[in-house]
């Protein structure tokens, strides 16, 4: 009998206390759970709905909403959208937390493009993650790859890109068409950018080049409909038109082109060493490859998708850059001509502008300057957070994404007097001496988080010198050798675009170029 009361108690008690301490331990837990979370602050955040959380308050032009909730709910929002939660920052302040005081909580890209439409996901440097290879990488594009030997010796490409838009331009005011500005400056920035990767070989193969940038396009185009450039779109997982699809098939007739172009650098041997002025980047990175004693050893993959990158990276941000400046000049004939008159009276009219006049055109230069403040291709910069820290006061967890609304931060009244305006003169600093006034423009990459349109911290964009080189000549030539006359009327609807690249124009430029110097004959 005993031992019968005794089996009943084993059988009944057993199983009651393993259920008693597993409730104690879900309880404690909560109540952890709870308690912490109860003690954090969290950025102020508008009303969400269910599911879909804060969607319905954001347009196609996410700079701009961004901007206007922000105006309501501060300059450290939180959001959250399908299952990820955001951080919007929205002014100079609260930049620089993230830039300088907490870089490295921030140093973290995520890639916007789901993993089964990317066959290089995972290989990504500039939508990495902070770590052993981004290091990697970023110390070989500041100590070779775009350091300023290897940019100077890509002088040679730019200058005869540049001489070859003349060219094609000057063809269009000779039978009095109009051009495609846009169509016409990114193939342009194509080109140079592609010699610069394979410069020897393929040099004078446009068709490579078109096709490049044929892929590059369709990509883009691919991405938008899928909607990757919201990046939070939880609909793009389901490629309902199967658009993810025909994104990973150009990735596989991309990834063909970039082997067959790197098999023909390792048949034709690389240029090693840092002298040749032959070499490109192609040669690095194959070089850096090869390395048995690199810290990281790269895959061909890392390579190929570096490459790419490069490509997104330059092509329509240089483009469009220098497309809004002349739209905005040609809306404006006071600082059209002011320019002019800067570039004829330190070059004249015996030659063509070049990157070794630009120090000496200090207008020149804040016509860019104003240009990437109010029109910056990067409007918002994304990173991520990898550790809890505290920015403005409020609790951010890791894994929280940071969306940086440069476009809101370059047009905050409190910075800026006349936000919204196209004044290039902000840029400069006036200096009075005996016989004459003289400007200087002012410097302000890196220390004024006002003006960011090439980020900051460590991640900052690391082209941002080439690109000024191309931008400013450029401009420089277009205003140069050109009177601009807009199709259809006289002024260039500058109004922002939506949708992928948040920085474009919504219309591309159509005008007709008119010859007024021609220093090609
Ligand atoms: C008008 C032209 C350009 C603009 C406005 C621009 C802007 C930017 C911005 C805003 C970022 C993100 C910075 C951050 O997170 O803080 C970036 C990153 C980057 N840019 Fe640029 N960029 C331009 C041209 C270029 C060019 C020509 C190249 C290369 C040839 C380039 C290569 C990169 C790379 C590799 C990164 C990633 C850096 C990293 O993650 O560490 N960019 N750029």
């Amino acid at each position: 009998m005993a031992s019968a009361t005794s089996t009943l108690m084993e059988a009944y008690c057993f199983p009651f206390f393993i259920s008693l301490i597993s409730l104690l331990i879900v309880r404690w837990l909560i109540k952890r759970f709870t308690k912490s979370e109860a003690n954090l602050v969290f950025p102020p955040t508008p009303p969400a709905l269910p599911i879909i959380g804060h969607n319905y308050l954001l347009s196609s032009k996410l700079p701009q909403s961004l901007q206007t909730l922000a105006r309501r709910y501060g300059p450290l929002m939180q959001i959250r959208i399908g299952s990820s939660t955001f951080v919007v920052v929205s002014n100079a302040a609260v930049a620089k937390e993230i830039f300088i005081t907490h870089d490295l909580d921030f140093a973290s890209r995520y890639e916007p493009c789901p993993g089964e439409y990317n066959i290089y996901s995972g290989s990504g440097f500039m939508t990495g993650p902070y770590g052993q290879y981004w290091l990697f990488m970023k110390k070989l594009c500041v100590t070779k790859l775009f350091a300023q030997p290897q940019i100077d010796r890509f002088n040679r490409i730019r200058e005869q890109e540049i001489v070859k838009i003349l060219k094609s331009l000057m063809k269009r005011s000779r039978e009095g068409e109009p051009c495609n500005l846009g169509t016409e400056l990114a193939y342009m920035t194509n080109n140079v950018i592609f010699r610069m990767i394979i410069s020897k070989r393929l040099s004078e193969n446009n068709d490579e080049s078109k096709y490049m940038r044929k892929l590059a396009v369709e990509m883009t185009e691919l991405a938008a409909k899928l909607g990757v450039s919201k990046v939070f779109s939880f609909l793009t997982k389901m490629d309902l038109f199967g658009n993810g699809k025909k994104l990973k098939e150009v990735f596989r007739r991309y990834n063909e082109f970039a082997e067959q172009i790197m098999k023909e650098y390792e048949e034709n041997g690389i240029i090693n060493g840092g002298e040749n002025e032959d070499r490109d980047l192609m040669d690095i990175l194959l070089e850096t490859f090869r390395d048995r004693d690199a810290e990281v050893k790269l895959t061909r993959n890392q390579i190929k998708y570096f490459v790419l990158e490069l490509f997104f990276a330059s092509v329509d941000g240089i483009s469009t850059t220098i497309q809004w400046a002349i739209a905005e000049l040609v809306n404006r004939p006071d600082v059209f001509n002011k320019l002019r008159k800067e570039i004829d009276s330190v070059v004249g009219l015996t030659r063509l502008v070049k990157e070794s006049d630009v120090p000496k055109l200090p207008f020149l230069q804040a016509v860019l300057k104003e240009t990437m403040r109010l029109h910056p291709l990067g409007a918002i910069i994304h990173r991520e957070c990898v550790r809890d820290c505290k920015i403005n006061g409020f609790d951010v967890k890791a894994r929280t994404k940071a969306l940086i609304n440069a476009y809101a931060i370059m047009r905050d009244p409190e910075e800026w007097e006349n936000p919204d305006e196209f004044l290039p003169d902000r840029f400069l600093i006036k200096f009075n001496g005996n016989n004459d006034e003289h400007h200087e423009q002012m410097q302000m990459e890196g220390q004024d988080f006002g003006y960011i349109p090439f980020g900051g911290g460590s991640r900052a964009c690391v082209g941002s010198t080439h690109a000024n080189l191309v931008m400013r000549t450029t401009i420089g030539a277009l205003v140069q050798c050109f009177d601009w006359k807009i199709k259809g009327g006289e002024d260039v609807g500058i109004n922002v675009g939506s949708g992928s690249f948040p920085g474009k124009m919504e219309l591309p430029l159509i005008a007709y170029p008119i010859t007024r110097f021609d220093p090609l004959n």
